[in-house]
This record gives structure tokens, C-alpha cells and sequence, in this order.
């Protein structure tokens, strides 16, 4: 059955039980979205459009807000409340009356029984610790960061921080969702993982899925993590790409390439990892599209449009106004395990994209050949691994 014939069904019990005077629908549940940039304030929209359809949930969406002022002297929240707008993260889209943004981070989840966790990845250590002994004990948590943390002992997942900390469920969604095309209600798709708990996947599908968002769930946390995470730093090779303009052809292959390590990198990491999950949303596709037209491609071109003369973090402050590329300090991660490791010969592409971001390496490097660079004719090395 589809969520949205579940929920008519459940519409259906709750008119007929009502009349009977008899609730057969109890429990209604709460959502707070924790994080309000571009795709949080879009993850919000979604989210706010479900909740008022679906008798589950109670109408009312929580959005927690890191509160900047404005150049107009206000504060980013109160401008959100009074306009219905993120005028700084998503200017021009109305989010529903029933979002309210909340700059009070610990009473923004205090009655929450679903946590939506949508940050830069490089932010959620230090909110997990704010958030410890702060939420309910049925809490269920849906990760959409796009990032890990690297740890002695190998990559901590953002969806395996939430768990560990908070002690709750952590599903996660991923997908090719540039959230400006899905602001304006054009057609995207997207992958919710889970560990066991499959109702509990199908209540986020439910939560999230509209007409013009499809979403479907595979039993593959860290495969549908993994995949959001490293297509990051793919796209800065795109961009890369794109900055020499060197063509299509060259942009294909670096996907290519970039493909294949992302699967080899994911596997090694967690033997779990589908090779299905690879052809899902959250795979390929949200590959190419943000190797087509994401935030991490732009800034990459930019930087070897410099040909390397004005740093990731200069280029960021100037051109995405304070929104923030995850693909840099991805890259640096990925490097930091393969290092602890030896397999940097392995992944020349993920061992490049970072030597580049740092500056050792020149941009042209994403594309030659010689002795000093990665060589891209190993990458068959990192198959032979898994
Ligand atoms: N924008 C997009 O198209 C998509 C983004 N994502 C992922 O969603 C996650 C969040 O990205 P966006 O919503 O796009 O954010 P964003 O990059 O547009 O905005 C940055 C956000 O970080 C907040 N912030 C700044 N300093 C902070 C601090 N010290 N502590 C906490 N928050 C702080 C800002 O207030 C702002 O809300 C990332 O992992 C990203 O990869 C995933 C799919 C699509
Ligand atoms: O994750 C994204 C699309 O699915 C957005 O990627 P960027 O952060 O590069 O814009």
C-alpha cells in the first residue's frame, strides 16, 4: 500500500472511530527539523505539506534555526516567522504557515517524537552534545547530512553519531536533490536507509513523499550514507573538470572513476554495503546531478579557474553566502582513512581531489598522468580489494 493510501485509510478509521466516539488513532506525532539551510528549509517545506494531509502528525513543524542577523539588523528567525520565508537560505519560497523556526535549540526539540537532523556535517558533534538528556525516549531520528566523521577506529557515520549519542533510531535520506529544483516542485527521487525497523522507514517515506518527491527504502544505512557522502568529493573533481575545461568526455570518466571508488571505498568500510544501493537515488543519480549542477561543482570550477590561487574556504564565503560545501573536508576524511590504511594508490581520484584541495598538487593534476601524481590506470586496484 502506498503511504498515501495508508494514511486515507487511516483518515478513514479516524472519521468512522470518531463518530463512535472511539480514537482509534492515538498517536499523533511531532516533527522538529534540526537545521535550516538550503535543503532544511526545503526538508521543512516537504515536511509541512505532509503534516497538515496526514492525521498522524500533528500540523505544527519545528524548525530549529542557527540565529544570524541579518544586514537589516534582524534576526534571521523572527524575519522567518513573519514572512513564512528563509530570506537568507531559500529567499522567494514560501515554507507553509505551520513551519515555525525556533532559534532555542534544546526547547526547539523538546516535544518531538521525529528528529530530522539537516546540517553541515562538521556542526552535528557539537549538537548531539547539546542534545543529550534533551529529547524524548521514543525519539526516532532521520539523518539528511551528507557527510562522517573519521575516529581512531574508522569513519563514524553521521546516522551512527545520532544513535550513539542520543541512544534512538537513526535512519537516514539521500538522494539527487539539488534542493533549489525541488523548491519549485520539480520532479526528484529519494532513498530513505534503514537498519531493521522497516515501519519505522515507512513513516519517514510517508512523511516526506509528495507527487513531485518520490521515496523508496532499502535496508542500507551506510551504503545510502556512504553514497551522499563521497559523490561529494567526485563533484570536486567535476568541477575541477569543468574549471580546465577539458569537456564532457573527461567529465564522464572522472564520474566513472569516481563511481567505482565510491562502491570499492564503501564496501571496504562496511561489508554490509549493497552493490543495489548504487543504482538507487541516492547513487548515481545524485552523482550526476551534482556533478552537473551542485554547490561543491561550482566552487571546484571557480578554484581552477584560479588555477589554485584562491583557497576552497575564500571561494565558499564568496560565492554560496553563507551556505556550506561539504566535499573539502569530505575529501580530507577520506584521504585521513586511506593514509591510516596505505591505499592512497588504490583511490587516485579521492587521493588527488584532496592533494589538490590543499594545495600540494596543481588542478590539472584531477587529469594527468606521471609519476609524482595518482595514476588513474590503478584505479582497477581498488576492485581488486572487495
Ligand atoms: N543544499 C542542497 O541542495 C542539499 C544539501 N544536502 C546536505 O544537507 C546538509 C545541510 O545543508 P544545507 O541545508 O544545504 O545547508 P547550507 O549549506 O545551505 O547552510 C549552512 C547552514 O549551516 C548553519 N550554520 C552555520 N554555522 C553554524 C554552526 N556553528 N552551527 C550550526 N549551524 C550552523 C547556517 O545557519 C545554515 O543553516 C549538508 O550535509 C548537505 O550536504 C543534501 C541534499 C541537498
Ligand atoms: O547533495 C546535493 C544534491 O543531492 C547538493 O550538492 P552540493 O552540496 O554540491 O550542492
Amino acid at each position: 500500500m502506498t503511504p498515501a493510501a495508508q494514511d486515507q485509510k487511516l483518515k478513514g478509521k479516524e472519521t468512522i472511530s470518531e463518530q463512535n466516539n472511539n480514537h482509534e488513532v492515538s498517536v499523533k506525532y511531532r516533527v522538529t527539523v534540526v537545521g535550516s539551510g538550503n535543503w532544511g528549509s526545503v526538508a521543512s517545506k516537504l515536511i509541512a505539506s505532509n503534516t497538515l494531509k496526514l492525521t498522524s502528525f500533528h500540523d505544527e513543524v519545528r524548525m530549529w534555526v542557527y540565529e544570524e542577523i541579518l544586514a537589516t539588523g534582524e534576526k534571521l528567525t523572527d524575519v522567518i516567522n513573519q514572512t513564512n520565508e528563509n530570506v537568507k537560505y531559500l529567499p522567494g519560497i514560501k515554507l507553509g504557515k505551520n513551519v515555525i523556526a525556533d532559534p532555542d535549540l534544546e526547547h526547539s526539540v523538546k516535544d518531538a517524537n521525529m528528529l530530522v537532523f539537516v546540517t553541515p556535517h562538521q556542526f552535528m558533534e557539537g549538537i548531539c552534545k547539546r542534545l543529550v538528556g534533551k529529547i524524548k525516549g521514543d525519539v526516532k531520528a532521520l539523518s539528511l547530512i551528507k557527510g562522517m566523521e573519521v575516529k581512531m577506529e574508522g569513519p563514524c557515520m553521521i546516522s551512527t553519531l545520532i544513535s550513539e549519542q542520543l541512544g534512538v533510531n537513526c535512519c537516514v535520506l539521500m538522494g539527487a536533490n539539488i534542493a533549489n529544483e525541488i523548491a519549485v516542485e520539480k520532479f526528484s527521487e529519494a532513498t530513505v536507509g534503514y537498519r531493521e525497523d522497516k515501519e519505522i522507514a515507512q513513516k519517514w517515506v510517508q512523511l516526506f513523499s509528495t507527487p513531485y518527491f518520490l521515496v523508496s527504502a532499502v535496508q542500507d544505512v551506510e551504503g545510502v550514507e556512504l553514497c551522499g557522502t563521497l559523490k561529494n568529493v567526485v563533484a570536486i573533481a567535476a568541477g575541477l573538470v569543468d574549471g580546465l575545461e577539458m569537456g564532457n568526455n573527461t567529465k564522464a570518466a572522472v564520474m566513472r572513476i569516481g563511481l567505482r571508488e565510491m562502491k570499492a571505498f564503501s564496501k571496504l568500510m562496511f561489508s554490509s554495503v549493497k552493490d543495489s544501493t548504487f543504482f538507487e537515488s541516492c547513487g548515481v543519480a545524485d552523482l550526476i546531478t551534482t556533478c552537473l549542477g551542485g554547490r561543491n561543482r561550482k566552487v571546484a570550477e571557480a578554484f581552477a579557474r584560479s588555477g589554485g590561487k584562491r583557497s576552497f574556504d575564500e571561494l565558499e564565503a564568496e560565492m554560496l553566502q553563507g551556505q556550506k560545501l561539504q566535499g573539502v573536508s569530505t575529501a580530507r576524511e577520506v584521504y585521513e582513512l586511506l593514509s591510516q590504511r596505505g591505499w592512497q594508490e588504490l583511490f587516485p581520484l579521492f587521493t588527488s581531489v584532496h592533494e589538490i584541495c590543499i594545495g600540494r598538487l596543481s588542478p590539472s593534476a584531477i587529469v594527468e598522468y606521471s609519476e609524482h601524481t595518482p595514476n588513474f590506470s590503478l584505479v582497477e586496484g581498488s576492485a581488486q580489494l572487495i
